[in-house]
């Protein structure tokens, strides 16, 4: 297993380009089983869940290639409906293969996905969707199997503005019959990337970053070339960073309207952040202060999947800050590896009391899923002394070497390989 070890006290200096967003690569990446061809995807970051998407993709029958950060899927010959279980098991968002290969052949069989564990990641709302959609569901312990020979549009309510739900249903909707009314939807970002890579291909929906989705059937969809949108939670964690090792950074192909409620947090800590287009600079000369209390919510409120790195920044503030999640229950592991670091965290429920301590110090600690991973990153940046982290590849899920990146601004850290792997990569 993979560790990165850190020797942190630097202040983060330089110029980085963001990848694309893995959470709407994803879904992207799914959605293109809908069309028979050749779709070509630009700013497709190389990451572990990109690697099992296109290996999931190969399995089913489709040719996949990856160079830079162009992603070519070849759908033509895709031929199962039939996604292997310990595919399935590899990440969350293996579900998202459930509509598009239900909408193309009329049935598909797949297992519960796996993923971070950071809750326990219900799919009901997933499957009520496409039973409203006409589908007939048989579920066993781990077993999903669905079928379909026509699915109907329908007016579909979400009980929660779930983002996979949404884009689970927007795909399967598609190629439905009559329109599909989703309310309630998730407004994220990443659902409006899906839309207009849908609408690119021939689909007709509207309203996606609305809590009202339309989606008008169509008969077929035609292959296209798409790029997708900037990764606006690598860009706030290397935002945030650049506030906790109080460095100057700037960052290059950003989307900073994504960014807004971190934008928000940060400048009322006292962080200078300047937008200009596409670029966003980050400073900090001196120490942030707490702030009253940070909630978790469905965007465009402040995301689940910056909370732990904020954290840190927090944990490293004059003052006491409250941090509210409300997304998921299992999200808060970072915070015992932050205390092994000198944190000073309570939790009660989904709350956690950070009380501000002027420094952190290094230690071994362990990364329990990705975006915990991040926030120690940053707080092994900030820290004094050495940091090493474990379970490196829950980091590799969301972040294109992680290490490399930071590097690029100036921080000693380094990714230490078993010395098998090491040799395999001089060969
Ligand atoms: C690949 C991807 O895009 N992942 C993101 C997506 O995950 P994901 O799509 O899994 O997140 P959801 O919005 O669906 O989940 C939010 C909450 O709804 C619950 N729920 C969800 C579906 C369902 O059928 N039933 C149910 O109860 C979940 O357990 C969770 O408590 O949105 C999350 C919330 O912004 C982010 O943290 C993830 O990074
Ligand atoms: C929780 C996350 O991802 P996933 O939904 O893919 O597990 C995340 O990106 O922080």
């Amino acid at each position: 297993m993979d560790k990165l070890v850190i020797e942190g006290g630097k202040p983060l200096s330089g110029t980085i380009r963001i990848h694309g967003a893995k959470n709407a690569a994803l879904p992207i990446l799914a959605a293109s089983l809908l069309t028979r061809g050749r779709i070509q995807l630009h700013n497709v970051p190389k990451l572990l869940d990109i690697q099992v998407m296109l290996q999931i993709l190969e399995d089913i029958g489709c040719e996949t290639q990856h160079i830079n950060d162009v992603v070519v899927v070849d759908t033509s010959a895709a031929n199962s409906s039939h996604v292997p279980e310990s595919l399935m098991k590899q990440m969350r968002s293996s579900i998202f293969l459930m509509g598009p290969l239900l909408a193309r052949f009329g049935e598909v069989q797949i297992y519960q996905p796996g993923g971070c564990a950071i809750g326990e990641r219900k799919i009901d709302l997933h499957l009520e969707g496409l039973m409203a959609l006409g589908a007939q569901i048989l579920q066993t312990d781990q077993r999903i199997i669905c079928r379909a020979e026509q699915l109907t549009g329908a007016n579909i309510h979400l009980d929660f503005p779930s983002v996979g739900a949404t884009e689970n249903i927007m795909m399967a909707a598609v190629l439905a019959k009559g329109t599909t009314t989703i309310t309630n939807a998730a407004r994220e970002p990443e659902i409006q990337d899906l839309q207009n890579f849908l609408n690119q291909l021939g689909a007709r929906i509207h309203g996606a970053g609305t809590d009202t989705i339309t989606i008008d059937g169509v008969e077929e969809l035609v292959p296209c070339e798409y790029e997708v949108i900037p990764d606006r939670i690598v860009a706030g964690t290397f935002m945030i960073a650049a506030a906790a090792t109080r460095g100057n950074v700037t960052l290059t192909h950003v989307n900073a309207n994504h960014l807004t409620s971190l934008i928000h947090v940060l400048r009322g800590v006292g962080v200078q952040v300047s937008v200009d287009d596409d670029i966003i600079h980050v400073s900090c000369a001196t120490r942030p202060h707490a702030v009253e209390r940070i909630v978790t919510s469905p965007y465009p409120a402040f995301p689940t999947d910056l909370q732990s790195q904020i954290m840190v920044l927090l944990s490293l503030s004059d003052g006491t800050s409250i941090m509210k999640e409300t997304i998921f229950e299992g999200r808060f592991k970072h915070v015992d590896e932050l205390t092994r670091m000198g944190a000073d965290i309570r939790i009660d429920l989904n709350s956690a009391f950070i009380r501000g301590v002027n420094r952190l110090l290094g230690a071994s600690v362990e990364a329990t899923d990705l975006r915990a991973g991040a926030a120690l990153v940053i707080a092994g940046l900030a820290a004094h002394g050495k940091t090493i982290i474990e379970q490196v590849h829950h980091i590799d899920r969301g972040y294109d070497q992680i290490e490399i990146l930071f590097s690029r601004l100036g921080a000693t850290i380094y990714r230490q390989s078993p010395v098998s792997r090491q040799l395999d990569f001089a060969n």
